[in-house]
């Protein structure tokens, strides 16, 4: 067997297999879980990647070149095949999204005993299903076998990834109107009082430029940020220029929108562009997660799937959000969130116009939601249980 290190006690350690599809979202979600497992469990952690460049994106000090580097106390590893570290059973291992894991661990599934606890984390969703899936057990071979995780909404299911001092932070943040400094970082230094901040990380979408329309001819200077990536080409389109001439501005007005293209930072400096922003416009899965704990209104494009699927997982998630609102303002939300997945401009004007009615009760809302979201117990908690429960 190449490449497996077979120790007659596995280590205690924890292994997690990130295979990065597109965009952030996988290596994102990981990164995160590792950091918390290590930081507020103590648990060793091996994230092993395979795409090292794009998580570079989000970890700026990555270095590319080495096969193995510590950051935040996460020992991080990169996955080639065959792997050019071997590796050795802990006493977890974690298949992200159902990536394929390396074949020299499957062929070890025939000797070591008793095999680490196999664990396949899925992609969040609001869906109701996810609950009676959660916990499952599938044969894989040599009678291991390996275990559903669902992250999600409700009691029953996997939960939702949340440091446990993130609350903390973000009200302080926002308390002692830290913002100043973060604007003060990013070059921008003509924002006033009553300007209103909106952060746009999406996909394409047309429905961005009906919200350029909307605030250049708004009534209020709004300041866009928007990081380097797909949404930018969006931008580009509604104010009739090209990413590249964007690029080099960084810095753009045009009538009342006030747009600041910003370089991507870590996740901790995105938190804290998310804690400043009035709104966000997010994406995905980790970002949708990190508006929701920032407090503020949001939009979600969610990552596109074949038939429309994603649509239900949009809606099922709509629901949630909306059922301690009023009739009105979640109608609202839900059309306007609707039109930019759906790519309907003239429906995002539309309802864009009304939200300004709700916008108290959204923000209100978007404050005490995190408390029930969180539904007692975060993700890594409900995760480190299922681990002490074998
Ligand atoms: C803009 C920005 C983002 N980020 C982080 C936040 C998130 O961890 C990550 C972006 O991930 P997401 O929001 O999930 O969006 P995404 O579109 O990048 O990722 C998607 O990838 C697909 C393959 C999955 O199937 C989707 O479910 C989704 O996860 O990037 C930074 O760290 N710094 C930044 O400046």
């Amino acid at each position: 067997m190449n490449n497996v290190s077979v120790s007659p006690t596995p280590g205690q350690h924890w292994d997690i297999f990130c295979t990065v599809v597109d965009n952030y979202g996988d290596i994102g979600v990981t990164w995160r879980l590792a950091k918390q497992l290590a930081n507020e469990y103590q648990q060793p952690v091996n994230l092993w990647v395979d795409d090292l460049r794009s998580f570079q994106f989000i970890l700026p000090e990555l270095d590319i070149t080495l096969i193995e580097q510590q950051h935040h106390h996460v020992n991080i590893i990169k996955w080639d095949q065959p792997l050019s570290r071997p590796w050795q059973a802990g006493s977890v291992l974690i298949e992200a999204f159902a990536c394929d894991l390396p074949a020299e661990i499957i062929d070890a599934t025939a000797v070591i005993k008793p095999f680490p606890l196999w664990i396949n984390l899925e992609y969040l969703s609001a869906e109701s299903w996810i609950d009676d899936c959660h916990g499952l057990n599938s044969p894989v071979k040599n009678g291991v076998k390996k275990r559903f995780f669902f992250p999600g909404f409700s009691e029953k299911s996997g939960g939702l990834l949340c440091e446990k001092n993130l609350f903390a932070q973000c009200d302080a943040w926002q308390a002692n109107n830290q913002r100043v400094q973060l604007l003060q970082r990013l070059g921008v230094d003509n924002v006033g009082a009553n300007d209103r901040l909106i952060s746009l990380f999406s996909y394409e979408s047309s429905a961005i430029n009906a919200l350029c329309q909307q605030l250049i001819t708004g009534q209020q200077l709004t300041h866009l940020f928007v990081p380097q990536g797909r949404a930018l080409t969006s931008v580009a389109d509604a104010l009739a220029t090209t990413t590249a001439a964007l690029g080099k501005q960084q810095h753009y007005q045009q009538g009342q929108l006030a747009l600041h293209i910003l370089p991507m930072t870590n996740q901790e400096q995105y938190d804290q562009l998310l804690w400043s922003c009035d709104l966000n416009i997010v994406r995905g899965e980790d970002s949708f997660l990190r508006a929701q704990w920032a407090g503020k209104p949001f939009i979600w494009h969610i990552y596109p799937q074949d038939e429309d699927a994603h649509i239900d997982k949009l809606q099922a998630f709509m629901q949630r959000y909306c059922q301690q609102l009023p009739l009105d303002a979640a109608n609202t939300w839900q059309q306007l969130n609707l039109a930019f997945n759906q790519n309907d401009p003239l429906a995002f004007s539309t309802h864009w116009q009304s939200l300004q009615h709700h916008e108290v009760t959204l923000d209100k809302h978007a404050k005490i939601w995190p408390k029930t979201a969180i539904n007692h117990a975060d993700l890594a908690k409900r995760l480190v249980q299922m681990v002490k429960n074998g």
